[in-house]
C-alpha cells in the first residue's frame, strides 16, 4: 500500500527526519537518486550532455548535487538557473567543484537530458517569471526529461496545471507521493513514477493516528487481496447476488454491458430488472430476468442507472433500487434522476457508492474545480456516499474523507459504454461482500487495467473490456 501525503504533512515529516540526521544527507541521498536514475535514461556515461534547470530552493540544490555526481562521471554538465542570484551556494559550489557550469539559457547547447529542479513541493501557484522561458525550452528540447519530485508547474497538492508546465518522462520522487502526480493533469506531466524513499515513510505513518493515511493508492497486491474466491462450503447464494437495473427499450446495449461486467466480480448469481430482459438473456444466458426491481428476488447489492432513461419506470427502478436495505452503485442516468430526488440518497441505510463523470459531478455538485480530490470528498461528505469521480485519474472518496487515487487506465476508455462496465463490475463486487470504498477503488483499478490491457490490441469498444477484465482477474488471482 502507498500512502499519498499533502505538502504539510510531507513538511512536518521532514523537519522531524532532519532533526534526526546530519546536517544535508537528505538531500545527499536524493542527489544520488538522482544521478542513477539519469545514467540509467542517458543509457551512456562518458561524453553525455545534461542540462539542468535550477531554481531557487532545494529543488534546485537537489539539481545541482546529483549534477555534481554526474559530472564526477565525465558527463558533460551545463546549468540555467531561473535566477543566477538566488541558487543554492554550496550545491552550487559542488557542481563546479566537479567540472560543471553555470551558464545563461542562450548559451544553453544540445542535451541528451534535462534535469528539471525548478520547483517541487515549495512550488504556490502557476509558474511565475523566469521559470517560464526554462520550461518552454524543456518543452521545446527533443530531449527526455527526469523531473525532481515534480514536474515543474503542476501543483503537488491538487495535480492542477495552470499554465506552463514541464512534461516529464521520469519523476523521482522524494520519500513520499504527492497527490498532485497522481491525479489531474499532474499524472500525465509526471511520466514514470519513482519513489525513493528517504526514511519519511515511518514518519509520516507516526504523524497519523489512523490506521490508514487519509490518501491512498492500491498497489496489485491489494486489489489481489480484496478479490473474494470461492471455497469449498460456497453455493451461489453464498457468494452474493447483485442486481442490474439498467437499460430500457432505447438502450438495451447498456444493459448489456453493465450485467456483463457484473457477472465476473465473484458473485454467484446475477438478476436483471428492466426492459432489456429479452437482449440480456439472449446475450447471457446464466442472468435471471423479471422486468421490474419489485419482482427480482433477494440480491446483496443493486446497479442502478445505465441507460435507464427518465421515464416513470426509470424513476420507479430508482426508487426500488434506493428503498432497499442493500448497498446500491447509481450510475449515469441514475444520477441524473437522484439531482431532483435528493431525498431517496438521504433516507437510505445501507451503503451507497454514485460514479459520476465531471458533468454529471456538476449536476449533483457543483463544478469539479480543479482540485478532484478535494471535490470528491466534498461530496461524499454532503451525500454521504462513496463517491467515485471518473477521470484520466479516477478518485473515490469516502464520506469519512479517506480517499483512494487510481493507478490504473488509459485515455482509450473514453468510449461510450464504458462506464456501464465499470458500474456493473462495482456493484458486483459490492455483492460479493468487499466494503463500499475498497469495491469501488478495486473496481476502478480493474477498470482501468483492463482498459489498457484491450487497448494493445487495437481500438478499444466497451464490448472489449469484458474479456480483458476476465483475463485480468486472472491474472490477478492466479
Ligand atoms: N521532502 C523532503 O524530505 C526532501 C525534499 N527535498 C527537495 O526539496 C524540495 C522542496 O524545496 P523547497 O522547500 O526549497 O521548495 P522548492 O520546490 O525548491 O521551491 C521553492 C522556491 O520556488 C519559488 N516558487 C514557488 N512557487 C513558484 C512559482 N509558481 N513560480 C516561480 N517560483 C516559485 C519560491 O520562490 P519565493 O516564493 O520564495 O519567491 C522558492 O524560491 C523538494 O521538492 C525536494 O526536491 C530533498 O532535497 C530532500 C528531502
Ligand atoms: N481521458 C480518459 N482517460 C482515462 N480514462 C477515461 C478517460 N475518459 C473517460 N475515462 C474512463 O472511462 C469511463 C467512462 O465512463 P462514462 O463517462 O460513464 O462512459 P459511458 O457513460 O459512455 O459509459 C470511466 O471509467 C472513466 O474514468
Ligand atoms: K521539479
Amino acid at each position: 500500500m502507498a500512502g499519498v501525503w499533502p505538502v504539510a504533512e510531507i513538511r512536518a515529516a521532514e523537519d522531524r527526519v532532519r532533526a534526526g540526521l546530519p546536517e544535508g544527507s537528505l538531500m545527499a541521498r536524493a542527489a544520488r537518486a538522482i544521478a542513477v536514475q539519469a545514467r540509467a535514461m542517458l543509457g551512456f556515461g562518458y561524453g553525455a550532455r545534461v542540462l539542468l534547470l535550477v531554481g531557487s530552493g532545494d529543488n534546485g540544490a537537489d539539481a545541482l548535487y546529483a549534477g555534481a555526481q554526474l559530472a564526477r562521471r565525465g558527463i558533460a554538465v551545463q546549468a540555467v538557473a531561473a535566477d543566477p542570484a538566488r541558487v543554492d551556494g554550496a550545491a552550487l559550489a559542488a557542481l563546479r567543484r566537479a567540472g560543471g557550469r553555470l551558464i545563461p539559457l542562450e548559451r544553453a547547447g544540445d542535451a541528451d537530458l534535462i534535469v528539471d529542479g525548478l520547483l517541487g513541493i515549495g512550488a504556490s501557484g502557476p509558474l511565475r517569471g523566469a521559470l517560464v522561458p526554462l520550461v518552454r525550452h524543456a518543452s521545446d528540447s527533443p530531449a527526455p526529461v527526469l523531473a525532481i519530485d515534480l514536474p515543474s508547474g503542476v501543483d503537488p497538492d491538487t495535480g492542477a496545471v495552470a499554465g506552463p508546465a514541464v512534461r516529464a518522462d521520469v519523476t523521482v520522487c522524494m520519500g513520499a507521493l504527492k497527490p498532485g502526480l497522481l491525479v489531474g493533469a499532474g499524472r500525465l506531466h509526471a511520466g514514470r513514477l519513482l519513489v525513493v524513499d528517504l526514511g519519511l515513510h515511518a514518519e509520516l505513518a507516526g504523524l497519523t493516528e489512523l490506521a490508514q493515511p487519509m490518501i491512498r493508492r492500491l498497489d496489485e497486491d491489494e486489489i489481489a487481496a480484496a478479490l473474494l474466491e470461492p471455497g469449498p462450503d460456497d453455493d451461489k447464494y453464498t457468494r452474493g447476488v447483485v442486481g442490474v437495473a439498467a437499460g430500457s427499450q432505447a438502450y438495451p446495449g447498456a444493459a448489456q454491458l453493465c450485467v456483463g461486467s457484473a457477472r465476473l466480480g465473484g458473485v454467484g448469481a446475477v438478476r436483471y430488472a428492466g426492459h432489456a430482459a429479452h437482449e440480456v438473456v439472449r446475450r447471457w444466458p446464466e442472468v435471471l430476468v423479471t422486468e421490474t426491481v419489485a419482482e427480482a428476488g433477494r440480491v446483496q447489492a443493486w446497479v442502478v442507472g445505465p441507460g435507464l432513461g427518465s421515464t416513470s419506470d426509470a424513476v420507479k427502478s430508482l426508487r426500488g433500487v434506493l428503498g432497499s436495505d442493500v448497498p446500491a452503485v447509481v450510475d449515469a442516468d441514475g444520477l441524473n434522476l437522484l439531482v431532483e430526488r435528493r431525498q431517496l440518497l438521504s433516507d437510505r441505510g445501507a451503503a451507497t457508492v454514485l460514479t459520476p463523470h465531471d458533468r454529471e459531478f456538476e449536476r449533483l455538485f457543483g463544478p469539479v474545480g480543479t482540485d478532484r480530490i478535494a471535490a470528491a470528498r466534498r461530496a461524499a461528505a454532503e451525500s454521504g456516499a462513496v463517491v467515485l469521480l471518473k477521470g484520466y485519474a479516477t478518485v473515490v472518496a469516502e464520506p469519512d474523507g479517506h480517499c483512494y487515487l487510481n493507478p490504473t487506465g488509459t485515455a482509450a476508455l473514453a468510449t461510450a459504454g464504458s462506464g456501464d462496465v465499470l458500474a456493473g463490475l462495482t456493484g458486483s463486487l459490492l455483492a460479493a461482500g468487499i466494503q463500499p470504498g475498497l469495491a469501488a477503488a478495486t473496481a476502478a483499478y480493474l477498470h482501468g487495467a483492463a482498459g489498457a490491457r484491450a487497448a494493445q490490441d487495437g481500438p478499444v469498444v466497451a464490448s472489449d473490456l469484458l474479456p480483458a477484465l476476465r483475463a485480468e482477474l486472472a491474472a490477478l488471482t492466479t
